[in-house]
């Protein structure tokens, strides 16, 4: 009860940036209702006193006060540690760590919330934009009851020989429909084919530059009270560093832009990964 709702940080640490499972250094914050020690949260002075002082970045005016924290590596550990990963989902981020791109999988705590998300909604049919090598969706098909439907769009062959492989072995194969070509492409016969309305859930993570596209069309594909939730919305932090104009850093900060003024979605950014906002269909 003691902590309160966090203005957050993200942090790049060279080390933590370097391990296969973690591309980007997630960043956490206090929680209100979170069972946590008030020797721990009740104030930064404190924190600082029993924890590594590079995990306070700010508790300044700037902040209203609030306990600002970001998630160096020791605590990233922590967090990983206490995330349930599936053996088989382990076993394919661990063959992909060897594949080149692996950097692209969203890390175990990201899968977890996703799975989460789909179990909350009672989520039944999904859809996942950009598969790579199948973590994320064999999250998603993990967590699906008995006749759900994710449909797994993917322009890559060869990544997807491995997250058909990996499909099979979860036992999850029937719960798959792989969309092999361009996902713009599948959307579009998709709502062509009179499936507007008919989805619980999406996940997108592919083209950074078409996020707008990709998200229009979803909106079309995802029933009112849906959800979708959008991947590298902070981008290695480039987003918010106004030296850094490359294309694909200002198509996720115009994306960002024009999501906060979307009223046809309510929204919340995560600052999980590479930063995840989630949308829910108004
Ligand atoms: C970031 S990775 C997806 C990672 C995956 N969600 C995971 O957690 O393992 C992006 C994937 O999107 C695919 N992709 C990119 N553009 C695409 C497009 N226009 N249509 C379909 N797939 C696309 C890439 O081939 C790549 O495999």
């Amino acid at each position: 009860m003691y902590a309160s709702w966090g203005v957050v940080h993200r942090w790049v640490d060279p080390v933590v940036a370097s391990r296969p499972y973690c591309p980007f250094v997630a960043v956490i914050q206090p929680v209100r209702g979170l069972n946590v020690s008030r020797s721990v949260y009740h104030n930064a002075k404190v924190l600082k006193s029993v924890a590594n002082t590079d995990t306070v970045v700010a508790t300044d005016d700037n902040y209203g006060h609030k306990e600002v924290i970001s998630v160096n590596p020791r605590l990233y550990d922590y967090l990983l540690a206490n995330v349930r990963e599936p053996e088989i989902m382990r076993e394919l981020r661990e063959e992909t760590a060897t594949l080149r791109g692996s950097q692209m999988q969203v890390s175990p705590d990201q899968a977890q919330l996703l799975a989460m998300l789909v179990q909350i909604l009672g989520a039944q049919r999904c859809i996942e934009v950009g598969v790579y090598t199948g973590y994320s969706s064999l999250a998603v098909a993990l967590a699906l009851p008995e006749g759900g439907q994710i449909v797994a769009c993917e322009r890559d062959a060869k990544s997807l020989e491995v997250a058909q492989r990996y499909y099979e072995r979860a036992g999850v194969s029937n719960k798959v429909n792989v969309k092999h070509g361009l996902a713009a492409d599948t959307l579009k016969s998709m709502i062509q084919n009179d499936e507007g309305g008919s989805y619980d859930f999406a996940f997108v993570d592919a083209e950074k530059k078409m996020y707008q596209d990709y998200f229009d069309l979803l909106l079309q594909l995802v029933r009112v009270g849906g959800v979708i939730v959008i991947d590298n919305v902070l981008w290695h932090g480039k987003v918010a560093d106004p030296l850094v104009n490359d294309s694909k850093t200002r198509s996720i900060r115009n994306f960002n832009k024009e999501l906060m003024d979307d009223d046809r979605v309510s929204i919340s950014m995560v600052p999980i990964g590479d930063g995840m906002t989630i949308c829910r269909k108004r």
